[in-house]
């Protein structure tokens, strides 16, 4: 097996425009793979740290490039992802950021499928892998941390749960995302975008819900399949450790259980991530046991994609379903290990991006070497098309 010749670092802009870690590997018979990390803005309280980037990088080129120049094998992505984790020497990537961990975990899988002349989600995946593709879930609407004065839900999203292919899956969520604009012209509402591409305009909940239900319904009839509603509640963004504040709307938590329950029934919600506070595992299960039969319970914030707290939740049964974003706990290994976990225990695995992300597509590569049921990559705008438009290439190419 060939070795990791070189690990190199920049900065790079994201969808934000700030600066984020771009890494590039390439191996001694002439592998290359780059890869860049994402940053959230409604982050989890216990999520792997992101450092600043020019100190990400540094402690990259210091730490990281001589772990793994001339002694790692490019293929062995364990191997790769435990030398990360020895160059940090701490629980949470503290020391060299998570930001200049996942990009070079990224890049070194890119690599090494470079080596093999495979694709990423086969070197990953295996070669039984590409069969299966994930529901899209499409964020068209929203607001909270994503957006100022928006709704208070931080994300609206359609699920196409009926489309016969992602392709069709992936056009249906920007079908959707044009007819919520229309349905907001028609009404005299003007909307500008939050930072994943979703509309923004300053309306109320029930007034987003009422919007996003019509375009769901109007493409549904369009295309001929299902397309339901989905929601990111984000909830520890709102909660002051007492009572859930959204806009005007003050709930404890008993009522925020009923209000979500009452939502999933209204409007027949495929899925809810973070309804609750990201530390309220209790509060998950009462909501879960209601619902879970329905919906997807899904845990972002309250699980940071890390195993040890899934493992929690599985044992509370929390919740049916995990957010798997890599740079919350920093490896691609250890989102897999997260991704394994839940699926053995019945949980669905939505792989996801963050609300800052870049050109980067191995979110799509990881969704499809997975199996996972679901990826939540927004609906359009270039760094969201970048996942949607891979998975259309490796359905194409399967
Ligand atoms: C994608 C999300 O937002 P962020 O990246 O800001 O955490 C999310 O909360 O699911
Ligand atoms: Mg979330």
């Amino acid at each position: 097996m060939t070795r990791i010749e070189a690990v190199r670092y920049r900065p790079v802009l994201d969808s934000r425009g700030n600066k984020t870690v771009e890494a590039e590997v390439t191996t001694d018979s002439g592998g290359f793979g780059r890869a860049a990390a994402p940053s959230g803005a409604s982050t989890g309280e216990h999520e792997a740290v992101e450092l600043p980037v020019e100190e990400a990088i540094a402690a990259g080129r210091e730490h990281v490039a001589p772990r793994l120049e001339g002694r790692e094998f490019a293929g062995d992505q364990r191997g790769v992802d435990s030398a990360l984790h020895a160059a940090d020497g701490t629980e949470d990537f503290s020391e060299i950021g998570a930001n200049a961990a996942v990009a070079t975990s990224m890049a070194a899988a890119k690599a090494a499928a470079d080596v093999l002349g495979v694709n990423t989600y086969q070197h990953l995946g295996g070669a039984f892998r590409g069969r299966n593709f994930p529901t899209p879930l499409g964020n068209v609407l929203g607001g909270g941390a994503h957006a100022e004065d928006a709704t208070a839900i931080q994300e609206f999203l359609v699920a196409p749960t009926g489309a016969p292919s992602v392709r069709q899956a992936v056009f249906a969520n920007a079908a959707v995302h044009a007819r919520v604009k229309e349905i907001l012209e028609e009404d005299g509402v003007p909307a500008a975008k939050g930072d994943e591409g979703a509309w923004a305009p300053s309306v109320d909940d029930a007034t987003a819900f009422d919007v996003v239900a019509e375009a769901a319904d109007d493409v549904a009839d369009e295309f001929g399949f299902d397309v339901q509603l989905g929601l990111d509640m984000a909830a520890a963004e709102c909660y002051d450790g007492d009572e859930y504040a959204y806009g005007d709307d003050r709930r404890s938590t008993e009522e925020q259980i009923e209000y979500v329950a009452g939502l999933v029934a209204e409007y027949d919600l495929a899925y809810v991530e973070d309804p609750l506070d990201e530390n309220d595992f209790e509060a998950f299960a009462e909501l879960t046991d209601r619902v879970g039969d329905e919906t997807l319970v899904c845990g972002d914030d309250l699980f940071v994609t890390n195993t040890e707290r899934l493992q929690r939740g599985i044992d509370e049964g929390s919740a049916n379903s995990i957010l798997v974003k890599p740079n919350q706990i920093g490896t691609l290994s250890d989102a897999f290990d997260a991704i394994e976990l839940a699926t053995r225990n019945g949980y669905d695995a939505v792989v996801s991006h963050r609300s800052g992300e870049t050109e980067d597509a191995t979110i799509a590569h990881l969704a499809v070497a997975t199996d996972a049921p679901f990826i939540k990559t927004g609906a359009v705008g270039g760094e969201r098309t970048a996942k949607l438009n891979e998975l259309i290439r490796i359905a194409d190419e399967a």
